[in-house]
């Protein structure tokens, strides 16, 4: 498989505090990879770093061996680049369809009018949200809302989705839900990043996780061993004592 996604040596400083203290990863197309750690260890930092919200400190972030750490998050987002957020972001006002429009008019190959609805009906359609189009994101409920939020990342096809806590205060059926919904995006072949605290879905969706403590990796493999390491469990265990 080829390398998607490469992270080296990546730097984060907020001030004083160091974030993310020099991490390396490489994502191979079509992986599904849990990034891990315990809270404040430093991954929706990683994760912004990726996606542009944030500009690194020094290091490199590099899709398909090509450099982007000095690009903008929409200019990522054209690269192939896709997110959620931790806190659902979507205009409120607007319908469910036209959330997904307006991405796409402005995300990678722009495309408007009959295309961009068809395709609109489509990405609805492929997270549960059939025929939903014309109801606006105040009335749906917080789990339709998620699966918009999901739509909406995965409306211009992009080639690395980064969830961000995405199964985060669903209830356990809905948990369900979202975790067959993250298998079925898997199945298209797109690579994801999903920060998650739930052990359980990431046990499920994951083969393989990244585990972060203190801005650094302290360890990455297959999602069984990584979580048996010594060390990721005494890093969870000392964010459990200062909990
Ligand atoms: N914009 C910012 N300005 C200053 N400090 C920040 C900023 N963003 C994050 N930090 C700090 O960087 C560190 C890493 O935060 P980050 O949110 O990346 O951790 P996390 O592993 O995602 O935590 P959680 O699991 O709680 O979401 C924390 O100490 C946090 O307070």
């Amino acid at each position: 498989m080829s390398v998607l996604l490469e992270v080296k040596n990546l730097k984060k400083q907020f001030g004083g505090l160091v974030a993310v203290n020099g991490v390396d990863m490489r994502i191979a197309e079509g992986e599904v990879i849990g990034l891990l750690g315990p809270n404040g260890s430093g991954k929706t930092t990683v994760m912004n770093l990726i996606s542009g919200a944030l500009t690194a400190t020094s290091g490199e972030v590099l899709l398909r061996g090509r450099p982007v750490q000095a690009m903008a998050a929409h200019l990522r987002a054209r690269e192939g680049i896709s997110r959620t957020f931790q806190l659902v972001r979507l205009a409120p006002s607007l319908s469910a369809g036209d959330n997904i429009i307006l991405t796409l008019a402005f995300g990678r190959k722009p495309i408007w009018g009959r295309a961009a609805r068809e395709r609109a009906e489509q990405v609805l359609a492929s997270v549960g949200l059939a025929g939903q189009g014309g109801a606006t994101v105040q009335s749906l409920n917080y789990i339709d809302q998620k699966r918009l939020e999901l739509a909406r990342a995965i409306a211009p096809f992009p080639d690395l989705l980064l969830l961000d806590e995405w199964l985060a205060g669903l209830n356990p059926t809905e948990l369900r839900t979202g975790i067959e919904l993250i298998r079925s995006l898997e199945r298209t072949g797109v690579t994801i990043l999903l920060v998650e605290h739930i052990m359980e879905a990431v046990r499920e969706l994951c083969p393989r996780a990244i585990v972060m403590s203190a801005g650094a990796v302290i360890a990455d493999g297959p999602t069984a061993e990584v979580l048996a390491d010594p060390q990721v469990v005494a890093a969870y265990l000392g964010d459990f004592e200062h909990a």
